[in-house]
């Protein structure tokens, strides 16, 4: 094929996609398109004679198609991207001396607000960049983070971007398991095209804004973050970068932080600060010249679904494992995701053999989103057909909830012995640090192994019966089972693994003023359910389990492990002048100590807040004393807080407050 017919290709390839993409139904993986566009822009640039017309690189988006089509002030259009270091350098060398502002590129759809004499009267999409649709009722309706009003006069225009939050995409899709969203940025662009913001209520948004378009606009761009967040907007961030280094600097904290925000952001934007010389520097076609998208890596791509593996876990429950062709995806090479459960399969339509969409974003585990373009099926895949029997004991099996999720619920099972086993001696269990899950595989293998109590018995002597162990790996294992045995209430109740109880359920279990797992056991179920929080199917299942368990429990006892509630049970002695004392908080967004600048995990610092006196909570609400902030924080708590009149404190005074009382 010559040249011409390539670029002719490509471009009819690239408005093939974009079509099906702005229409909600994409047929590749975003890096996939990336990738035709790429090569068509290659091909132009080495060939400009060639370029199509009228050609496809020039045009941003798509034309409005459902609801009245507005007239853009100005265009609003797509960013030049780049994804390796020269590229921001040469952004640098293209505006000697002028100083770059780098932001988080969110994403998400972007929206431009109007406000009139201090009133929102439009919310519009970008459209095809001139025009786009007005979504003003769906987003007063399901948009966190737009001030109905603001403190100004004249028109005033906003733009940003409006994002579904990972935790909003994650429990849509719990709850409907029946009808999954693929992923949050298609999702925020399908709310907005609801006919009937009623019909996708659980579908909320949260916008952050990036632009502003008014006669009291600052100078400079992080002026503009101040100006936007005294309108009562929540600002992306923008951090000040003189040269290309620091601007590589900061792109790279962007990129670390990813994985701990509740957003999907896909790069970062560099943009230079002075709103003159932005201005100066004018547009190309479809980008402003004075501003860059560095890309990051993928958190989507397309791959082959080799095969599906039932896989038993600790609870008895069958799980459909994915096994794909390699595919490298948010920033890892992944082989094996999950499928959740037969209707997510069935909703999604998925077969052996069908080329799907992963998804890797943040701490998800990798999930298989569903097909994107059925058309390439070639007639060989196969059905995902669900077990009708164990796959490792054999016994039939039993369908539960909405879901139809698969269990085994024979409790000697094989394969679900192993992973309780393994599950015993995990960190957040008993803690068996030396002795990991290959080892205990091979002890089950070897009828070693059969319940947690068995661990307690094994001897030097024993271990070095087996190959491929030596004398100090047998005496370190058995030292890390000894020095395992205070396991407490709390972390044994989470290590045996009981059906429908959760790590929640232990810890207020033991704050309810339970001693012991027997005193559980023997509880019933009025005292069960008065506890907060666990309703009577929990009790129940508590109930049956540890009942059951009786005997373990006294091998457990016997073998000298602790089943008593322990002092790390139980929330800390507060003092009265503790600074923190009788609040209610809410800690939000990532937290630093300030004296080292390390990230600490939020329940860490929820723990140290808790030892100040305060009692923890994970939503905003009219009982709230405190919302904490950290960095990054997103609009929809500040949204809440300021509805329910909650103070906002940033983390800098709660640590000042710790350090002072030596707390942290
Ligand atoms: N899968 C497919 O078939 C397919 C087809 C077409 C397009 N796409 C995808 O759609 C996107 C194409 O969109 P594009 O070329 O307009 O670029 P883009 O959406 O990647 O970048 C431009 C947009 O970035 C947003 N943005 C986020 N944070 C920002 C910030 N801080 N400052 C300025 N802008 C910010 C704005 O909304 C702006 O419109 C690409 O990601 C592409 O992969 C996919």
């Amino acid at each position: 094929m010559d040249t011409r017919e390539r670029i002719q290709e490509l471009a009819d390839r690239v408005v093939a996609l974009r079509d099906a993409y702005y229409q909600g139904s994409p047929l590749v993986a975003d890096a996939e398109y990336d990738a035709v566009e790429d090569e068509l822009r290659a091909l132009i640039a080495a060939h400009p004679e060639l370029a199509p017309d009228p050609n496809p690189l020039d045009q941003v988006g798509a034309p409005s198609v459902l609801h009245a089509p507005i007239r853009h002030s100005r265009p609003m259009l797509s960013l030049e991207k780049a994804t390796k270091p020269e590229q921001v350098a040469a952004f640098f060398d293209r505006f000697p001396g002028q100083p770059v502002v780098v932001m988080p590129k969110l994403d998400g759809l972007s929206l431009a607000l109007v406000y009139e004499q201090g009133r929102l009267v439009r919310a519009i999409t970008r459209g095809d960049g001139t025009t786009g649709d007005d979504v003003t009722v769906l987003v007063r309706a399901l948009t966190d983070g737009i001030p109905d009003r603001v403190g100004a006069t004249g028109r005033v225009e906003v733009r940003g971007e409006a994002v579904m939050l990972r935790s909003t995409f994650t429990a849509y899709n719990v709850a409907h398991p029946d009808k999954p969203l693929i992923n949050p940025r298609g999702a925020a662009a399908g709310t907005l095209r609801a006919k009937d913001p009623a019909t996708v209520a659980e579908r909320r948004l949260v916008f952050f804004a990036f632009d502003l378009d008014t006669e009291i606009a600052a100078e400079t761009a992080a002026d503009l973050a101040d100006a936007l967040r005294s309108l009562g907007f929540t600002a992306a961030e923008m951090r000040h970068c003189a040269d290309p280094d620091a601007a590589l600097a900061a792109i790279t904290e962007i990129e670390q932080r990813r994985n701990d925000l509740d957003y999907d952001l896909d790069g970062a934007v560099l943009r230079l600060s002075d709103r003159d010389a932005y201005a100066a520097a004018g547009t190309r076609s479809s980008s402003p010249r004075g501003a860059l998208a560095y890309k990051f890596a993928a958190e989507e791509k397309t791959t082959v679904l080799a095969d599906v593996v039932w896989d038993v876990g600790k609870t008895g429950k069958i799980a459909p494992v994915a096994h794909l062709e390699p595919v490298f995806v948010g920033g890892t090479t992944v082989t094996r995701a999950t499928l959740a459960n037969q209707e997510v399969i069935r909703a999604r339509g998925i077969r052996i053999g069908d080329t799907v969409l992963v998804r890797r974003a943040g701490d998800v585990i990798p999930f298989v989103a569903g097909v994107l373009d059925e058309s390439k099926r070639t007639g060989a895949e196969r059905e995902i057909v669900p077990p009708s029997a164990c796959p490792s004991c054999g016994q039939p099996l039993t369908e539960q909830g909405n879901s139809r999720e698969l269990f085994c619920t024979n409790v000697s099972c094989p394969a679900q012995t192993v992973r309780r086993l393994i599950h015993w001696a995990s960190r957040a269990a008993a803690d068996i640090e030396a002795v990991g899950p290959v080892w205990i595989e091979r002890l089950a293998e070897a009828g070693i192994l059969e319940n947690p109590s068995d661990i307690y018995t094994l001897t030097k002597e024993r271990l070095l019966e087996f190959d491929r162990i030596g004398e100090v790996s047998a005496t370190r294992m058995v030292e890390s089972i000894d020095a395992a045995r205070g396991v407490g209430l709390r972390r044994a109740l989470i290590g045996l693994a009981i059906p429908m109880a959760s790590e929640g359920t232990a810890t207020r279990l033991c704050r309810a003023g339970f001693g012991s797992l027997e005193e559980v056991a023997d509880a019933g179920e009025e005292r069960l359910v008065a506890v907060e929080d666990i309703g009577p199917k929990v009790a129940a299942s508590l109930i049956e389990h540890l009942t059951r368990l009786r005997p373990e429990m006294e091998r457990l006892r016997a073998r000298g492990v602790s089943l008593d509630v322990r002092e790390e049970d139980l929330p800390p002695v507060v003092a009265a002048d503790a600074p923190l004392a009788g609040k209610t908080v809410v800690v939000t967004g990532s937290i630093n100590d300030p004296r080292s600048g390390e990230k600490i995990p939020r329940p860490t610092f929820q723990r140290l807040c808790e030892k100040a006196g305060a009692t923890t909570a994970s939503s905003v609400s009219a009982s709230t004393d405190l919302l904490i902030t950290g960095a990054d924080v997103g609009a929809s708590k500040l949204t809440k807080a300021e509805k329910h009149g909650v103070e906002v404190v940033d983390q800098s005074v709660i640590w000042q407050q710790l350090i002072a009382a030596g707390l942290a």
